[in-house]
């Protein structure tokens, strides 16, 4: 790899602090939310979002308790500026959502921005110029002192077409895209002066947006360049410190994260991270992050995958399966162990729930490998344990007792589970709990027509107290038989009956349990019989808990016989 052609951050920018103070500090507050995704979500998708799409995008953001959105360009296509017209004329925005649009700092695409915002109440116009060194060379052909001007004349520009505007005052934001590359003293200069050129107040405070627009160094240097900043702008109480991290590391999300640690007030991202290149930062993520330590994120993710579904929609970019959060894999255990543990912790916070008197979706939640309960989002418990090769007895066991009130005896599970293992590692793929109960039904309940044994009609009495008698019409091989048993039970004499045919029984282990409510809801019972010295599980399954016992050992017979 040429990675000699690459210099490490501390060679591309000063970095401005060594004494920072955002390591020790903790987050136990939502920042201020602004989705970025009908602007910079919008301007990185081959088919950028038409009206309709802008709208159901405008719509969600709106119902999940977004307060601030960026809603477009207005004066880079017709779509965008026709947009927030149809936002200014519809009357459709609520009184508590402040609208932002976005320019770059050239007269005429400010007047067009004015232009589109018209008759909008609550309006942040948010004005933005590179300020790396790179750009100021190669893109804009600027020195230092040149782009300072061109920004401060664009601010002047925009005060001046905002000043004559009827109605509540437009709020400013600024954006020295690539600030992460730029060299503090510098940036400090010119946030300097635009507070004081927007004559930002505590009542209208100012916005300083310092974006990560390309993600170059580890989040911690962010931090730091946030924090310095935190600590030396002017006129602090009337600036609102806001990040705009991308992701091109990877680590997006830690440097919003470190950034509010580090003193930033206000955070722009996109749901499911989409933006220019590997994305903006998500917001899904950060506010499910700030869920997890028990911080309310302020928005509204209780039905993600209804959120996920628009963002699909709008962005027409699909969520991957391991997204944070919202990915379809994410609540899901494959693996054997993770299954038990996640199994034992599900039925421990139930009864503890219970045990406590507190609803379980209310109660402390500290189930192994699940970081939030996935009902909080909208989930369901059914795609969280799921069943492969790489599965246990515990996963398995939980499936059944879950979907089909199936409650195997922990000495059955591991026998049932090498019947699993055994047909997932030859087709090489997952089962279903409906696959799972066919395979039990067929592997311990029904013997299937190669049966050794089969009983025809069977009658039990007791004719003194204690002592159970047991006859049956015992069909085996190509004979039919009458036997006939005693012993001080019903199972006892239907062993002793067995030993007429050939087969020598013994009941080591028994279990059973109704498997619904009511009277009339079948029971099934489990059985561990040694037959001929050969130790084998059956099961039977009957509205007679009788009847379940007696198919239970007849299919343990049969199991033992092959
Ligand atoms: C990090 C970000 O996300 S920034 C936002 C990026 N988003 C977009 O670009 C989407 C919308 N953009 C557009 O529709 C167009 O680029 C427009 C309408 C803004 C401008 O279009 P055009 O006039 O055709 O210019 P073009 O797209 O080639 O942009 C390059 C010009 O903008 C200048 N420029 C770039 N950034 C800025 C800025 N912040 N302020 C002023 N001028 C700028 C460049 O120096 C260059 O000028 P030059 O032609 O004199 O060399
Ligand atoms: C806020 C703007 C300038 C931006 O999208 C970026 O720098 O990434
Ligand atoms: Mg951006």
């Amino acid at each position: 790899m040429p990675s000699h052609r690459y210099r490490p951050v501390e060679q591309r920018v000063a970095l401005p602090l060594t004494d920072r103070t955002w390591p020790s500090r903790t987050l136990r507050q939502a920042p201020l939310w602004v989705p970025v995704d009908l602007r910079d979500g919008n301007q990185a998708l081959a088919e950028p979002m038409d009206t309709a799409r802008k709208r159901r995008m405008f719509d969600l953001l709106v119902a999940m308790g977004y307060k601030e959105i960026e809603v477009g360009y207005p004066s880079a296509s017709q779509t965008d500026y026709d947009f927030v017209r149809h936002l200014a004329t519809s009357g459709d925005v609520p009184d508590d959502v402040t609208i932002s649009v976005f320019t770059a700092a050239r007269a005429d695409l400010i007047d067009r921005t004015v232009d589109s915002v018209d008759g909008l109440p609550r309006v942040v116009v948010h004005l933005y110029t590179a300020t790396a060194p790179v750009w100021r060379d190669v893109v804009l052909g600027r020195s230092r002192a040149e782009v300072h001007r061109l920004i401060l004349d664009a601010g002047t520009h925009l005060l001046r077409r905002t000043d004559r505007r009827p109605g509540p005052a437009v709020r400013f934001e600024f954006s020295p895209e690539v600030f992460n590359l730029t060299e503090p003293d510098y940036i400090l200069e010119i946030c300097d002066s635009m507070t004081e050129l927007w004559q930002a107040s505590p009542d209208r405070p100012v916005i300083h947006n310092l974006p990560a627009t390309v993600e170059v160094a580890t989040p911690n240097v962010y931090a730091d360049q946030i924090e310095y900043m935190h600590r030396n702008l002017a006129r602090r109480d009337s600036v609102i410190l806001s990040v705009h991290p991308h992701n091109d590391r990877g680590t997006g999300v830690a440097c919003a994260e470190l950034a509010v640690l580090a003193g930033a007030q206000r955070v722009e991202g996109c749901l499911f991270g989409n933006g220019e290149r590997t994305g903006n930062v998500d917001l899904v993520t950060l506010a499910l992050n700030l869920h997890a330590q028990g911080v309310d994120p302020m928005v509204d993710f209780s039905d993600i995958d209804a959120v996920r579904e628009v963002v699909e929609h709008c962005n027409r970019l699909p969520v991957h399966p391991r997204h944070p959060y919202g990915g379809d894999l994410v609540h899901t255990a494959f693996s054997g162990t993770h299954q038990d543990a996640i199994a034992k912790g599900l039925a421990h916070h139930a009864k503890r729930a219970a045990e406590d008197g507190v609803p379980p979706e209310d109660a402390p939640w500290t189930v192994p490998y699940l970081p939030i309960d996935p009902a909080d989002i909208g989930r369901t418990y059914e795609e969280v344990i799921r069943i492969n090769s790489q599965s246990g007895k515990g996963g398995v066991a939980h499936l059944l007792n879950t979907h089909y009130g199936l409650d195997l005896p922990q000495r059955m599970r591991p026998d049932f589970s090498r019947v699993v293992q055994r047909v997932t590692d030859t087709t090489g793929q997952e089962m279903s709990a409906k696959d799972l109960r066919d395979l039990f039904e067929h592997t311990y309940v029904d013997p299937g027509r190669d049966a050794a044994v089969a009983l025809g009609s069977w009658s039990t009495s007791e004719p003194t107290a204690g002592k159970h008698t047991f006859t049956a019409t015992v069909h085996t091989g190509d004979r039919t038989l009458t036997c006939a048993g005693e012993g001080n039970g019903p199972l006892a004499a239907m062993a002793d009956a067995l030993r007429g045919a050939g087969f020598v029984v013994d009941v080591l282990a028994y279990t059973e349990h109704a498997t619904g409510a009511g009277p009339d809801s079948p029971a099934i019972a489990y059985l561990e019989c040694r037959v001929n010295g050969v130790v084998r599980w059956g099961a039977g399954w009957d509205t007679s808990l009788l009847a379940a016992s007696v198919q239970g050992v007849i299919a343990a017979v049969n199991r033992a016989a092959r």
